[in-house]
């Protein structure tokens, strides 16, 4: 069965509330587990969404439910006003989902395999030349439209796999780790694509990714979660301005924490007036308040233990820093 996705005229999300995506308390459950546990969300016009959480957090999952594949156990969602579950057709016309597997016929030619989506979409055919000329200019693979799928490189047939997205222009567009396996080309190409979906056609993005990089230059606002629940949720500026001007991170090698009475916890004990102290193995952790007293601090206990200086870490608050603060794990655990 095929479903109708061509974008309704009628649903203008420019008006009323400028939120294109409201979640509210999202519940799943597999057995007797709740994966995702009350999650609530929105997604603004025309803003880059951020989605992010260590693995099995719940993301597909929550994904899953905000695009229709999967029903909630509680909780509901609009997409441009429209209720997900009272009236999908519509709400559904509004998306358009990038899954992470390419989903395209090798053997066909990059407009063959959009002429075939524009097909299984229903798309009117007075419509279908025009959309697929401009998806394929906007993930920048006009030149190449006429070859077979087989012939391109990973990144670019993730690009073929957007434009098949696009085709019905959808007001949200939700990009599951888009850049995994990608070539550098392709991922600014990737980057290009969202930015000017953005700015040309007020498109809002859901956009996950293990790459903290990518999030910091292209979201607008972040939304983390783990174990089914939103952690924390906001721009990078109000994310991190709770970790303080700047960390500091000091590994002792197995001779000098021998030199300390109680190894690395000597450390933790002389840094407490210097913002929030945490221990890891023989790390420590500090999120700095005050950076040249915490920097004079480091230099009076090297000298006065015979410390090297080589273990020492510093850095500004970033997401990697504000993730592993939030859920005790690297982002890229596992990944
Ligand atoms: N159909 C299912 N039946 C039972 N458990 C499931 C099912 N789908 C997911 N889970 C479990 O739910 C949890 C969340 O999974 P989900 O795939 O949503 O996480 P995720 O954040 O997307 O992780 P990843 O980054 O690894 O893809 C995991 O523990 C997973 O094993």
């Amino acid at each position: 069965m095929t479903i109708d996705l061509v974008a309704p005229e009628g649903v203008d999300v420019t008006s009323g509330a400028a939120d294109v995506l409201t979640a509210e308390g999202l519940v799943k459950k597999f057995g007797d587990r709740s994966v995702v546990d009350g999650i609530s969300l929105r997604v603004g016009k025309g803003e880059i969404l951020g989605f992010l959480g260590p693995n099995g957090a719940g993301k597909s999952t929550t994904i899953a439910m905000l695009t229709g594949a999967l029903a909630p156990d509680e909780g509901s969602i609009s997409v441009g006003g429209l209720g997900l579950t009272a009236d999908p057709i519509r709400a559904k016309a509004l998306i358009g989902v990038v899954p992470q597997e390419i989903a395209l016929y090798p053997s066909l030619t990059a407009r063959q395999n959009l002429a075939f989506f524009a097909g299984a979409y229903k798309l009117p055919r007075r419509l279908r030349d025009e959309r697929i000329d401009w998806a394929l200019d906007v993930v920048g693979l006009t030149d190449r439209a006429g070859d077979r799928v087989s012939s391109f490189s990973g990144g670019m047939q993730r690009r073929v796999n957007i434009a098949a997205a696009l085709l019905h222009k959808p007001k949200l567009l939700f990009l599951d780790e888009p850049t995994v396996g990608v070539d550098a080309q392709s991922r600014n190409q990737i980057f290009e694509t969202v930015l000017r979906l953005r700015a040309e056609f007020g498109m809002s993005v859901v956009y996950t990714s293990h790459y903290m990089p990518e999030v910091e230059q292209l979201c607008d606002r972040i939304v983390i979660i783990d174990d089914g629940r939103v952690l924390a949720e906001g721009t990078q500026d109000e994310l991190l301005e709770p970790l303080g001007e700047g960390l500091l991170e000091w590994s002792l090698n197995e001779a000098e924490s021998a030199l300390l009475p109680k190894g690395v916890e000597d450390l933790a004990v002389a840094f407490t007036a210097h913002g929030e102290v945490t221990v890891t193995a023989a790390t420590l952790r500090v999120r700095v308040t005050d950076m040249p007293a915490t920097l004079r601090r480091v230099s009076d206990l090297a000298t006065e233990h015979g410390l090297g200086l080589g273990g020492i870490k510093l850095g500004r608050p970033d997401l990697e820093s504000l993730f592993l603060d939030l859920t005790g794990r690297q982002i890229r655990d596992g990944a």
